[in-house]
């Protein structure tokens, strides 16, 4: 981690982030698709000259709202963190999942937590993202709370390999399978703990 790079266990204190663009999403496994949506928002950080912020949860929002259908966890918070940082942004702010976060609705998360707290001025996601209550924060959501509140949206079209789009869900459904060499085409580099996964 280099100094200029900050990680926060909470959202950060009023004051203390101006400026910044964002993505938010679980990430775990940190696949291709991951890579692609952090590379566009490190490229909307340097046109705007803001840093690029990273959020997450932990743990998955369905080890909170529904244990037993939790998925597998391919990537600690901590190995999330430093995927995120290796590839340059400068911050990573994790949002402890709770009931509490999870009954929050878009508008208020977006208005207090990414606007109040990290100051976006462009918020970048994939174009299947959802926040908020129920998930009622799609990406058509969050364009209409930018126009309202002065920041930017992106919703990045969802990077594929082959035959399947590159999801957490695909590199579990081909580990369930026992298919390591797919499981790591969806991933996109060789993680040995990864494909120990696999059954
Ligand atoms: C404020 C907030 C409330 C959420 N509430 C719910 C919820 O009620 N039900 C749900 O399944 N997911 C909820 N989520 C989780 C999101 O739907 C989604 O899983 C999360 O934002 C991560 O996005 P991703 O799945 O694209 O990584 C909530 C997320 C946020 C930020
Ligand atoms: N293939 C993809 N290409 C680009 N962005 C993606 C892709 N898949 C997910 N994203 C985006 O990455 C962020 C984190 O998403 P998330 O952690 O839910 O990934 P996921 O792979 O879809 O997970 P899961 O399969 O468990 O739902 C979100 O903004 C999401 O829209």
């Amino acid at each position: 981690m280099s100094n200029r790079q900050r990680v926060w266990r909470d959202w950060p204190e009023l004051g203390e982030l101006d400026a910044s663009v964002a993505t938010v999403g679980v990430f775990d496994g940190f696949h291709r698709g991951h890579v692609a949506l952090v590379e566009a928002a490190l490229v909307e950080g340097r046109r705007l000259g803001v840093p690029t912020v990273l959020v997450t949860f932990e743990p998955h929002p369905l080890v909170v709202l529904a244990p037993d259908r939790a998925p597998l966890q391919l990537l600690s918070v901590d190995d999330r963190i430093q995927q995120a940082l290796a590839l340059g942004v400068d911050g990573v702010v994790v949002l402890p999942f709770t009931r509490e976060l999870a009954a929050q609705p878009a508008s208020d998360f977006v208005e207090h937590g990414l606007v109040g707290r990290l100051g976006i001025q462009s918020l970048v996601v994939g174009d299947n993202f959802h926040c908020g209550r129920g998930g009622e924060g799609d990406v058509a959501f969050l364009a209409a709370s930018g126009r309202h509140l002065g920041f930017e949206v992106s919703g990045v079209d969802l990077v594929c390999h082959g035959e399947r789009t590159c999801s957490s869900t695909e590199v579990r459904r081909a580990l369930a399978a026992g298919d390591v060499a797919a499981a790591l085409d969806v991933l996109g580099r060789r993680d040995p703990r990864i494909a120990a996964m696999a059954v």
